[in-house]
This record gives C-alpha cells, structure tokens and sequence, in this order.
C-alpha cells in the first residue's frame, strides 16, 4: 500500500516528462494521408493468411507509418492484434498460448484492407473480436461498463509480469478507441456523459453495504494479489468490491452477480460462492500457503515492495525478525522493522487531528498566514487513517518557500518527528516530505506522516490530489483523458495530445485556484471530500 504509494508519484513524475517529445507531436501533428496508420503498432497472427499477403500486410502498413511486429511478445505495447477473418478467440489464444488478461484488441485483417483500400484509419469496432470481459474496465463509467460487457476483449497475461504499467494501461485502452479522434481530429472531440463516472458520483451510499460478508473476502484477495505484485487482479476485485458496495440487495444468484458492471465468469463464481457457502476456497488456500503469506508481511515493511520481499524469501527469510537479524536493509527498511506493529495500527481520526493540531502551531509561529490541511483519508472524513498527509502553501504565493525546512527543522527539534523515511522529495515546484511522527505522553504509538510544501497557483489541483481516494483520483485522470486533458497534483492541462501512452503534447494550464474550479472545468458537480471515499 505504502509501497504503491511511492510508485504511483514516481509514475506521476514520468507523466510529466515528455516534453521532449513536443517536438516529435510538431512534425507528426499535421497527420497527413501519408502516416494514417501511424498509431498502429500491431502483431499480425500469421494462421490462415497467405504468406505473400502477410509481406504485403507489413510493407503496406510500414509505408503508411503503423509498425508491424514479427513476433508476438505480450509486453509489447501492441496496439491491435490482426487475425484471419475466419480465426475465432479462443483459436487465437490457443496459438499465443495466452490466458490472463492482456486487455489488447483483436481485430479481423478484413479490416486492415478496407483501411488500407481507403486510406485511413478505419473504425475497427465491427472488425473486433470480444471476449467476456471480467476483470478490466476499472476506470470506465458505469454504463460504459455495462454496454462493453460481453465485448471488451480481455486475453491472458502471464501473472507475475504485471505491473504499474499494467494498472495505468486500462485508461490506454480504452483511449486506443479514440485514437482517430485524439491525434487526427483534435478539435471535434465530443464531450464524454460525465455524470455515470465514478468521480461525479457521490461515495456516500444511502445504504450500508449489505454484501459485506462478500466484500471483506475479496479485500483479502486484493491485498494477496497486491504482495505478489499482481495488480491486473488487484485491480479487478477492487473493482468489483466497488460494485458490490453499491448493490442495493444481497446476492442471492450467480447470474445476479454476473450480471452486475465488471464482474465477469470467474468473479461471479468467486462471489457465488461466498454467497453459498460463507467462504471462498482459493483465499483458503492462499492462506495456507506460506510464501504468500510472508510475501504479505513483507510487503507490509515500509520500504519494501513485492520485488524486495521476493529475494528476502528466496534468501530463506521467513520472518519479521529473520529480517531483522540477517537482512540487508536500507534505512527506511530498518525503520519501517523497528516500527513494523505501529505502522499497521491505524490511528483514530481524533489522533490525526491532534497531530493536525502540532503541525499547524508550528507552522503559523514560522510564518503567519500559513495553511497547513490534512488531506487523505483523514479530510474524507474516515474514522481511521494510514498516515497523515499534511499539505502547506502560503496564499502570498511566495512564503512557502521558506517554510519547508524551517518547519521540519522545528518538528524534529521539539521530538515529535522521531525518523526520516524520504527527507526531501521535489516534484517541480512541490517538496515532500515522508517521515514518522509521534504525540507526546505515554503510550502513544509511530505514526506516518508526509508534509508536502506546494505552491499557491498549485493548490486547488494538489488539494484534490492528497484528498483522493486513489480510485477518485483514477476516475478523474481518466476523465480528463476523454477530454484531452491531464490532471496531477500540480495542474489541469488542456489540448493534451496523446499517442497511445505518450504524450506528445504536454497541452497548456487551465488556472484552478481552488478544488472547485477543477470539478468545473471537467463539467461534474462538486464533491466535498467525505463524499469522495471511493
Ligand atoms: N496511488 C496513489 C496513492 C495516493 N494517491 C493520493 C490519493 C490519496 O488519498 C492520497 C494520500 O495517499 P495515502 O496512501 O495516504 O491514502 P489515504 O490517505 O487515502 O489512505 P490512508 O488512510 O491509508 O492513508 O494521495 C493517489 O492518487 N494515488
Ligand atoms: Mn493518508
């Protein structure tokens, strides 16, 4: 959790470094006849077709700007898979021996002639082959969802190899299906239904949810999958955790399950089957195999992601304190040991807002006029919280500059910062901090805290960025691609270019002082924080 924390903002800080690549958009943009084919980068699976027509295949789309792999490679960032008309799913996935999911089209070579015949990038959807989807659409609004449910194709990726990559390329996806739009005919783009997404939804259910006893099981296989680096998985039951949150009724068939958004064959078995029998069988057997079990706990260490807790267990480590005594530990790791028990307490929001209380002191006797918020789980409103993440600017738009260290400097001299795990992070204008906090008196445990220093003209996008939740925070990134915009911690951008994963056009900043402006601009009604506890 902490662990994909960090990687999300180093997966941030990647999105914002593409402004090498204007250059390459500039030459590209005016997407003349002569490169109409320059988003595809496809496979052609060679079963069925012709050997001469094959070479005609490549040679026609190579001159036309797509590229044509000769082999098929299922980490490659393949935008379209090309099979013989006669070539069926399962057919395909027998020769490519696949068979977790890749979320990559698969489109019929009939297609590939008439855009070739036409000298343009065709619509593909009626040359498409689907499958059941079951894990996929995470980011999709709901009737999206609902409308791609027996469509989307979903192939099999091999387990281990997934990875951050993976959990962003959903949102790829499904932008592949506006390439046409988005590099062709930037300006036609229509506005997406905005009000079926996540983000324009309250979280607030008017009802408890009733399919808990379901829900708390595929929780436990989200944080399995998460130790063992399997996000597409995690992904997936996160999502239908979500969906079941909001079912109005108790599961009471394996179709009513089936038949929700998201939730294919295999999640409707796993769900019907809790439903019957009060347990699920394959948790029960992660949970009676070992190294799963001591892949989670040392996920668990701060510091430490599914790769590190995978050498610890091939080095023969199988406890807390085999580490302790044998590992080699960098000092967050050392850090994150020692603390082990008091990081997975989680606090009560009374104790984040005490913690608030000496954070925001400290901070107006440095510089007056300073605003220091606790964001995360804390400004959500939630009763418990994982850490507490406290963001400072200064409305003159100048003073925090001088803030950050002045302040961790008084933090830490007055024994309430008590280690460092990242002592500076800078991210453009912004600092972080991560570190551990504790209250005094007795018997008051660690607790992890972050201090991030932003920039005022930052502050409305950074706001709603810490607030989250993280599946909010998705929504709306996703959203914004719909729109052609981008959206981080430090600002909404609009005309944003995007070639598959690229950005080829880094777009312009729309001001967004306040939390507000970022809801208007992306068209949805304004949320306060509790109602965005997805
Ligand atoms: N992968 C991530 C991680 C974090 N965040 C944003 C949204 C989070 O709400 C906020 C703070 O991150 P935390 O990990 O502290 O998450 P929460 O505060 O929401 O939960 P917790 O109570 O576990 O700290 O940062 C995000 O957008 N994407
Ligand atoms: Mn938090």
């Amino acid at each position: 959790m902490m662990s994909s924390k960090r990687s999300s903002s180093a997966a941030q800080l990647k999105e914002d470094g593409h402004s090498s690549k204007r250059q390459r958009l500039e030459n590209n943009s005016a997407c003349s006849e002569a490169s109409f084919l320059s988003t595809l980068d496809i496979y052609i699976l060679p079963a069925g077709i012709q050997k001469a027509r094959l070479a005609v295949f490549k040679t026609q789309v190579e001159k036309y700007g797509g590229k044509v792999q000769d082999r098929f490679c299922s980490t490659a960032n393949l935008s379209h898979i090309i099979v013989e008309d006669n070539v069926d799913m399962p057919r395909m996935k027998r020769i490519l021996k696949l068979d977790s999911s890749l979320g990559l089209k698969v489109v019929k070579s009939s297609w590939l002639s008439l855009c070739l015949q036409n000298k343009k990038l065709e619509n593909c959807e009626d040359y498409q082959l689907y499958e059941e989807t079951s894990d996929s659409n995470d980011f999709l609004p709901k009737a999206e969802i609902a409308s791609n449910h027996n469509k989307s194709v979903e192939l099999s990726r091999p387990t281990v190899t997934s990875n951050l990559s993976d959990y962003e390329s959903s949102d790829d996806n499904d932008e592949q299906k506006n390439e046409k739009t988005a590099i062709f005919n930037v300006s036609h783009i229509k506005s997406p239904q905005t009000e079926k997404w996540i983000c324009a939804q309250s979280s607030k259910s008017p009802k408890p949810n009733i399919n808990k006893h379901i829900t708390d099981k595929l929780e436990e296989m989200v944080k399995t999958y998460e130790s063992t680096n399997d996000r597409w998985r995690a992904l997936g039951y996160q999502k239908a955790i979500q969906t079941l949150r909001k079912h109005p009724k108790e599961i009471s068939s394996w179709e009513e399950a089936k038949s929700l958004p998201g939730i294919g064959t295999r999640l409707a078995d796993k769900i019907w089957e809790i439903a019957q029998s009060g347990e699920l069988r394959k948790l029960k057997e992660f949970e009676s195999d070992e190294e799963l079990q001591v892949l989670k706990m040392f996920t668990n260490v701060w510091g430490a992601g599914p790769h590190t807790a995978q050498v610890w267990y091939q080095q023969g480590f199988r406890t807390i304190a085999d580490l302790q005594q044998k590992a080699h530990l960098n000092h967050q790791q050392k850090v994150g040991i020692r603390l082990y028990d008091d990081f997975l307490d989680r606090m009560p929001r009374e104790e984040a807002a005490e913690i608030e209380r000496v954070v925001k002191n400290v901070a107006e006797s440095i510089q007056p006029g300073i605003i220091a918020e606790i964001c995360g789980s804390y400004r959500r409103g939630q009763a418990t919280c994982g850490d507490v993440d406290v963001l400072i600017t200064h409305p003159d738009g100048k003073s925090h500059k001088n803030i950050f260290h002045k302040l961790l400097a008084k933090l830490k001299e007055s024994g309430f910062l008590t280690d460092d795990l990242v002592s500076a992070e800078e991210t453009g204008n912004q600092k972080k901090y991560m570190g551990v906090c504790r209250l005094p008196g007795p018997n008051r445990k660690h607790r992890r805290i972050d201090v991030i220093v932003v920039p005022y003209n930052e502050y409305g996008c950074a706001l709603v960025y810490f607030t989250g939740s993280a599946h909010f925070n998705r929504s709306l990134r996703h959203l914004c691609k719909k729109q052609n915009m981008s959206l981080n911690e430090h600002a909404l951008k609009q005309g944003v270019v995007r070639k598959g994963k690229e950005k080829i056009h880094e777009g312009t900043i729309i001001p967004t002082p306040t939390e507000e402006d970022v809801f208007k601009v992306l068209k949805i009604p304004y949320r306060p924080p509790e109602e965005r506890d997805h």
